[in-house]
Order: structure tokens, then sequence, then C-alpha cells
């Protein structure tokens, strides 16, 4: 397969290096990350081991994305930036691998062709031409209005092909929702309270985390997915004990003074919310907190 990951920092220098141990990848970063894979290749450490040579480039052009699928593997804020570059291109599908609701942003420049995607491996940037996974998970991938797809099972076969954990979900939608009340929950209560995933276990960081998470599953509901409060409860449960130890990706962004993921998680909820005539107090609050830090944030 012709593969373009767009947006090649940790998750995706990860999963596009794994995949060019079988398939023609090319990677769109930034320097001096593409120019150091561009010429010694990218190298996987961790707990995968592989040396691999993938295309990279820093300025792609319409040739570079015509590909038969292209990887989103940018921030959430980056998407709407990443879907008007692929949109010069001819890609046959579109899938993106980012945490939050982005599917907005790309169905707006690329319709049709998208697909809905999550990731749970973990991915760090040790430097330029080197990635560290940091945890084997898993990719799904499946429409965004759910159902049997067959391009999903042929997107999933050529990942498997690379040797790595993929399946096709005819309940994607179900899935993002969960993943986004695990994500409303954990990151931003971890973020502001700058604690590790495991401090939720347990007192009020766990009250918080679990009334985004219910939220979430109400605003899900309205949106017609069959998410109920006690799943997404349980999930943000199972990954805080499974990921005790972690720094959540948005307290990682806090304590490095970068820019959150909130517009697409907590704001997310709130805006869906609206839409739906649902209350999203907690949401709106997290989210109104991390924008406050954002504005004008202390890092130490
Ligand atoms: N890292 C993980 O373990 C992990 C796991 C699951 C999901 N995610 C999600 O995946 C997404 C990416 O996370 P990440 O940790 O890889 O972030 P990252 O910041 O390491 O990678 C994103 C990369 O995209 C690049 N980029 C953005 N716009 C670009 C453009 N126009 N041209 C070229 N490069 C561009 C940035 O320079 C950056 O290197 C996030 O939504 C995150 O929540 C990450
Ligand atoms: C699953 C998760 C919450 C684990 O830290 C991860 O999605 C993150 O940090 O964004």
């Amino acid at each position: 397969m012709d593969i373009v990951v767009f947006g090649a920092g940790a998750l995706g220098s990860l999963v596009g290096g794994l995949l060019a141990r079988e398939h023609h990848v090319t990677l769109v970063a930034r320097d001096p990350h593409a120019q150091r894979v561009a010429g010694q290749g990218l190298r996987v450490t961790g707990e995968l081991d592989a040396h691999v040579r993938p295309r990279a480039t820093t300025d792609p052009t319409p040739d570079d994305l015509t590909c038969d699928l292209a990887l989103v593997t940018v921030k959430a804020y980056d998407t709407a930036e990443a879907a008007r570059t692929l949109a010069t291109g001819d890609s046959d599908v579109v899938c993106s691998l980012s945490n939050g609701l982005t599917e907005g942003a790309l169905v707006a420049e690329l319709g049709d062709r998208v697909l809905a995607g999550s990731a749970t491996y973990g991915a760090e940037l040790v430097g330029p031409g080197e990635v560290r996974c940091t945890g084997v998970g898993r990719i799904h991938v499946g429409e965004l209005a759910g159902g049997e797809s067959e391009r999903a099972e042929r997107v999933a076969a050529a990942f498997r092909e690379a040797g790595l954990d993929c399946e096709a979900d005819p309940a994607m939608p179900r899935r993002r929702w969960e993943k986004l009340a695990v994500n409303a929950g954990i990151n931003a209560v971890t973020a502001l309270a700058r604690v590790e995933n495991g401090a939720l276990a347990e007192g009020p960081g766990r009250d918080v985390a679990h009334r985004a998470a219910r939220e979430t599953a109400r605003v899900a509901r309205a949106d017609g997915v069959d998410l109920t409060d006690d799943a997404a409860v349980a999930a943000v449960d199972t990954v805080v004990d499974e990921t005790a130890a972690n720094r959540s990706s948005m307290l990682q962004d806090v304590l490095s003074g970068g820019r959150t993921e909130v517009d697409a998680i907590s704001g997310a909820v709130v805006d869906r919310g609206a839409d739906h005539g649902v209350a999203t107090p907690t949401n709106r609050t997290l989210a109104a907190l991390l924008r406050a830090w954002g504005a004008d944030g202390i890092t130490e």
C-alpha cells in the first residue's frame, strides 16, 4: 500500500515506522526529524525494535499526498490545516488516529473519504530520527457512522501485514465516544490537578473524572450512540488502573508549556452537548480552567 502519515511526531513516527516494514510510506513531518529520517532512516526503540527507511518530507507536493491511505497523526488542533493540505492530493481513504472529536474538520475538506480511527499504542519522540514505543496497543478503524466496511477491513489487513495489532470495528462511533469519555475524565483532571493517572483511583479527582465521563455518555446518547453512564465510568476506571503510572498526554502538554487538546476533548463535549440541549457543567468548568491555563499558564 502507498501510505502517507501526515504529522509524524511521536504516534505517527511509531505507526508509520512499523508500517514501513511492509508498505511504501511517506512521513510528513517537521525538521530536524524529517531531515534525519530522510538521511539516516528512522529507529523504533523501546518495546519494539526496527530500523526503517520511509520517505520523509516537510513540504509535500500533491504527488507526495496521492496515496491509498493517508493517516492523520497531528495534534487535534492541527487537523484543519492537515485536512486542507491533504485535499491538494488524491488519497483514497483518510483516517485520523488523533484523540478528541476531529472528524468535522476532516469531513469538511475530504468528504466521504474519511474513516474513523483510534490508537492505544504509546509513543514518545526521543529525538530526531528516533521514536520510542512505550506501550504496544491496538488500532481500530471503521466508518464514522458505524457498520461493516470493506475499506476498513482492507486498511486493518494492511496494518496486520506490517505486524501491527489492528481491527476493523463496525461500532466505531461507540468506541470513539467511550475514548472521548476517558480523555474528558482523565486528561483534563490529571492536567489540572498535576497528578499521574493512578491518582484518580480514589479521592476527589476520581469523582470529577466520573462526572465528566457521565456527561460525555449523556451527550453521546443524544448524538445517537449507545453509551451508558456506567460503561463510560467503567472505561475511565479501567484506563486509570492500566495506566496508573502514566502522565496523561494533556498533563505532559501542561508541564512542557505546550498547547493542550482541550478544544477537541472537554470543549467538544460542551459544544456537542449544547447542540443537543444537554448540560455539561463539569466539562464546561474543566474546559474553562484549561483554557485559562493556556492563556496565561505557569508550568513550574
Ligand atoms: N503519543 C501517543 O502515545 C499517542 C497515543 C494515542 C493517541 N495519541 C494522539 O495522537 C495525536 C498525535 O499525538 P503525538 O503524541 O504524536 O503528538 P506530536 O506532537 O508528537 O506529533 C504531532 C506532529 O505533527 C506535526 N505536524 C503538525 N502539523 C504539521 C504539518 N502541517 N506538517 C508537518 N508536520 C506537522 C508536529 O510537528 C508534530 O511533530 C494526538 O491527538 C494524541 O492525543 C497519541
Ligand atoms: C489513555 C490515556 C488517557 C492514557 O494516559 C491517553 O489517551 C492520554 O494520555 O491521552
